[in-house]
C-alpha cells in the first residue's frame, strides 16, 4: 500500500512538471558552478545528474565553471597567497599559469567525468578554444579608483557557434573561464565568463549555483532574502554589495540586459536546487528580471 503510493506520488510529481518541460524544451540554460559550490564530492555527482536530467527532459544546458578554492589550495600548496579587490582575483603570470592549468587541466576535466558516467554528453573547452571567448585587461575598480590587478580579463566579444553546435549534437558544453586577446590569455571571473556567454547564446535562463541561498538584502544577519529583482533595481543595489556578490550580480545584471529573461542565483549546496528552479514554481533563490517583465513571473510557465 505505502509503495504504490509512494509511485502514484512519483507520478503526480512527474506530472506536475509537465508545464516548465514543455515551456523549456529545446531551450537554452546556462548553469554557472561555483567553486564553493562544487567541493562535496556527494553534491558534485548530485549536480552531474541534474545537467544530464535537464539533457534528457529536452533543455540545452551549458555548465560554466569557476574553480576558485581549487585555485586557491594549488597556489597555497606552491607557496604563494590568493589576493583578491573588488572580488577578483589579483592575477600575475605565475599565477595565470596556475588558474589555466587547475581550471581547464582539473577541475574541468573533473566535472566532464561525472557527467559522462551518465552518457557521453560532456565535452569540455576553455573559453579560448575557437575563439570562443576574446578578453581585454580589465583593471578592479576600489573605492572607484582602477587598481592594476594583472592578467584578469573582461570578456569583450562571444563567438558561441563551437558551443550552439555541440548543442545541436546532443552534447553538454562544460566551459572554463579562461579567455584570449591578441597579447595571451587572461583570467575571468566564472560568472562574468557565464553571463558573457548566455548573452551570446541567446539562453533562456542563467543559473548562477553558490554556496548561499541567494542575494540578502540584510547580509550578513541573512534575514531578509530577496526573490526576485529588477534590473534597475539590481543596478541600485550594487554599490552597496560587499564583494563576494559584486561579480555575481554585476552578471545577473550583464545577462539580463544582454537579452536572458531570467538570470538565478541558487544555493549549490540544497541537492536538486537546479531541477527545484526549472520545473517547480518554488521560487527559491534570487531572479533577476528585465524592468519590463510581467509582475507574475516566478520562472514558472508563462
Ligand atoms: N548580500 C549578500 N547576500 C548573499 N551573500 C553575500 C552578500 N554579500 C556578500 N555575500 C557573500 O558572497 C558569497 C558568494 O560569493 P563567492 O564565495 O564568490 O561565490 P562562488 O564561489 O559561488 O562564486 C556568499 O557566501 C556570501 O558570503
Ligand atoms: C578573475 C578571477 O577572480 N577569476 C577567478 C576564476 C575562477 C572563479 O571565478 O571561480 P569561482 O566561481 O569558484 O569563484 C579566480 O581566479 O578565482
Amino acid at each position: 500500500m505505502n509503495s504504490r503510493k509512494q509511485a502514484l506520488d512519483k507520478a503526480t510529481t512527474l506530472i506536475e512538471a509537465l508545464p516548465w518541460m514543455s515551456r523549456f524544451h529545446g531551450r537554452t540554460v546556462v548553469v554557472k558552478y561555483g567553486g564553493n559550490a562544487m567541493t562535496d564530492p556527494e553534491l558534485q555527482d548530485r549536480f552531474a545528474e541534474n545537467i544530464v536530467f535537464l539533457r534528457y527532459a529536452g533543455l540545452r544546458p551549458v555548465v560554466v565553471h569557476g574553480g576558485g578554492p581549487q585555485i586557491k589550495a594549488h597556489l597555497e600548496r606552491v607557496g604563494l597567497e590568493s589576493t583578491f579587490a573588488a572580488g577578483l582575483r589579483v592575477t600575475t603570470p605565475e599565477t595565470m599559469d596556475i588558474v589555466r592549468m587547475v581550471l581547464v587541466g582539473q577541475v574541468n576535466r573533473d566535472i566532464v567525468g561525472r557527467i559522462n558516467r551518465h552518457g557521453p554528453f560532456a565535452v569540455g573547452l576553455s573559453g579560448e578554444d575557437a575563439r570562443m571567448m576574446t578578453a581585454e585587461r580589465k583593471p578592479a575598480m576600489v573605492d572607484g579608483e582602477p587598481v592594476d590587478i594583472g592578467l584578469v580579463g573582461e570578456v569583450t566579444g562571444v563567438d558561441a557557434s563551437v558551443v550552439d553546435t555541440l548543442l545541436d549534437d546532443g552534447r553538454i558544453p562544460v566551459v572554463s573561464s579562461v579567455a584570449r586577446s591578441g597579447e595571451g590569455v587572461y583570467n575571468v571571473n566564472a560568472d562574468t565568463a557565464a553571463a558573457a556567454l548566455a548573452a551570446g547564446l541567446g539562453a533562456s535562463k542563467l543559473i548562477m549555483l553558490t554556496d548561499i541561498e541567494g542575494l540578502y538584502a540584510d547580509y550578513p544577519v541573512c534575514e531578509e532574502l530577496i526573490s526576485r529583482l529588477s534590473a534597475t533595481e539590481l543596478e541600485r543595489l550594487l554599490p552597496d554589495l560587499s564583494t563576494g556578490m559584486v561579480p555575481k550580480m554585476e552578471a545577473c545584471l550583464r545577462a539580463v540586459r544582454g537579452g536572458v529573461p531570467q538570470a538565478h542565483v541558487l544555493d549549490g549546496r540544497t541537492p536538486n536546487s537546479l531541477l527545484l528552479e526549472v520545473f517547480t514554481n518554488d521560487g527559491i533563490g534570487t531572479m533577476v528580471v528585465p524592468d519590463d517583465a510581467p509582475h507574475d513571473v516566478f520562472g514558472g510557465p508563462a
